[in-house]
């Protein structure tokens, strides 16, 4: 369905423009971690990711421009933000207007479609929801501010492609340039003082590796302890493991990612995944004081993912490879990396160690949406057997739930039945 980037909504007198968007979360595969200028946020090193499928986690944002709003406003998951408390959000903001601004100058030296309406001078109101946990170490800010960036540039029709926006998501958070994108994508560090080579690209899109899937372990969807920003930040002034892994062992790792996605070579894949997520959270316990996001659910789930990679064929005896690959970001939550025919054995052997709570729902446990449980076919693997003594069985609800997803595509426009305004410009949900 071809979607139209923004609506009119005509009113007796005014006429206002609204544009609604759903956009990505993205998992590094090589980690960002660290910046060289904390005020537009360019970052110490390159990385790539994989952008994770919307139909199971998104942001949802409408942005409406009116010519009767008197101050700019935001409600996140139905609650007002003061705007000008972050500086973040008001950069974003600003650059769009001063675009914005340029574009409507131009159309006036050209004296052109001098219907234009003066959007860059109307206040906007915002409205955004994600459908996971915020600040839980799930990505939202990545996903929040890909939304923000496409909404507005939707609203203000800028000429911009998705690495250009990408610069513009980047000043709301680092990570959030990758989610400009669908597939695989590379935020590539540049070395420019004022940014203009620090953007995100895609270096494979979604279509190119279907059977990649992914499954976030969700240890605790609890606001974290540090954040990513002041955390990276103290790793930079502190850690003197982090020059190593900045100069040398990044750059490497994003060459042979590449390759390794090219080819999709699964092998390569996962082991530069772990090593790169192992490496991250060694500069996390190599700054001082440190800094712990995994803990021991992480490291169980860990030991895990390894013991599972070492398995032998029953019958011929012979290893059966590297089959999956954990990530962890700055938090305890664990996503996995594994083709698609490896995922109702790895989701067996997740719910066996690290069972739902006693009174949990298997549904909400595990919603099963491309119901690898469901089929009848026995992988014969007695879990109990194969993997004792490796990992304890850990107490029940220990791991809250399990979201299976795949990679998926980029910022989408949305249909205005989607919009989260009401006629009024007002939230249609507000949390009391
Ligand atoms: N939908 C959204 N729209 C605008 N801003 C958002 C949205 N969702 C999250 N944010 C911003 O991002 C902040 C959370 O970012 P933070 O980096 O702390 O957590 P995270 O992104 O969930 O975790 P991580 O980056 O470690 O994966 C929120 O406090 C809010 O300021
Ligand atoms: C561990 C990470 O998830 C760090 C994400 O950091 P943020 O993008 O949240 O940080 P800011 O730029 O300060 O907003 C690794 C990654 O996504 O590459």
């Amino acid at each position: 369905m071809d979607i139209s980037k923004r609506i009119q909504i005509k009113h007796s007198n005014i006429t206002e423009y609204e544009s609604s968007v759903t956009s990505p979360v993205n998992i590094a595969v090589i980690k960002y971690w660290g910046k060289r200028n904390s005020e537009l946020i360019l970052p110490t090193n390159s990385s790539l990711s994989c952008t994770l499928s919307q139909d199971h986690l998104n942001t949802k944002t409408t942005i409406r421009a009116s010519p009767k709003f008197n101050t700019d406003r935001l409600w996140l998951n139905g609650v007002e933000e003061k705007i000008s408390a972050s500086t973040r959000l008001t950069n974003c903001i600003n650059k769009a207007r001063e675009l914005r601004k340029q574009l409507e100058n131009a159309l006036e030296d050209q004296e052109e479609n001098t219907s234009e309406k003066p959007l860059s001078k109307w206040k906007i109101h915002i409205a955004s929801e994600n459908n996971f946990p915020t600040a839980a170490g799930l990505a939202s800010s990545a996903s929040g501010y890909a939304a923000l960036v496409q909404a507005l540039a939707n609203l203000y029709e800028l000429p911009l492609n998705q690495t250009e926006l990408s610069k513009i998501a980047r000043i709301g958070s680092g990570s959030a340039c990758r989610s400009m994108f669908g597939g695989f994508v590379a935020w590539r560090a540049g070395v420019d003082p004022n940014g203009e080579d620090s953007y995100a690209e895609c270096v494979a899109p979604e279509s190119h590796w279907p059977d990649l899937h992914a499954l976030i372990l969700v240890v605790s969807d609890a606001k974290k302890g540090t954040s990513s920003t002041s955390g990276m930040s103290t790793t930079v002034k502190t850690s003197e493991l982090f020059p190593m892994r900045i100069e040398k062992v990044v750059p490497e790792r994003m060459k042979k990612m590449e390759e390794a996605i090219k080819n999709r070579d699964f092998n390569s894949f996962a082991i530069l995944t772990m090593k790169d997520s192992n490496q991250f959270h060694s500069v996390c316990l190599d700054t001082y004081p440190p800094i712990f996001y995994m803990n021991d659910i992480s490291r169980g789930i860990v030991h895990l993912v390894h013991a599972f990679n070492e398995q032998k064929d029953s019958t011929t005896g012979k290893p059966l490879g590297i089959r999956a690959a954990y990530t962890f970001d700055a938090g305890p939550n664990a996503v996995i990396y594994a083709e698609k025919q490896h995922i109702r054995e790895l989701v067996r052997i997740f719910m066996h160690f690290f069972p739902p709570a006693t009174t949990q729902p298997a549904s909400t446990y595990f919603p099963d949406p491309f119901g690898v449980l469901q089929s009848e076919s026995d992988d014969g693997i007695n879990v109990e057997k194969a993997y004792k003594g490796i990992v304890p069985r850990f107490d029940p609800g220990s791991v809250r739930r399990i979201i299976h997803t795949c990679v998926g595509e980029g910022p989408r426009s949305a249909p205005p039945s989607v919009s989260l305004l009401n006629e009024s410009g007002m939230p249609k949900r507000v949390k009391d």
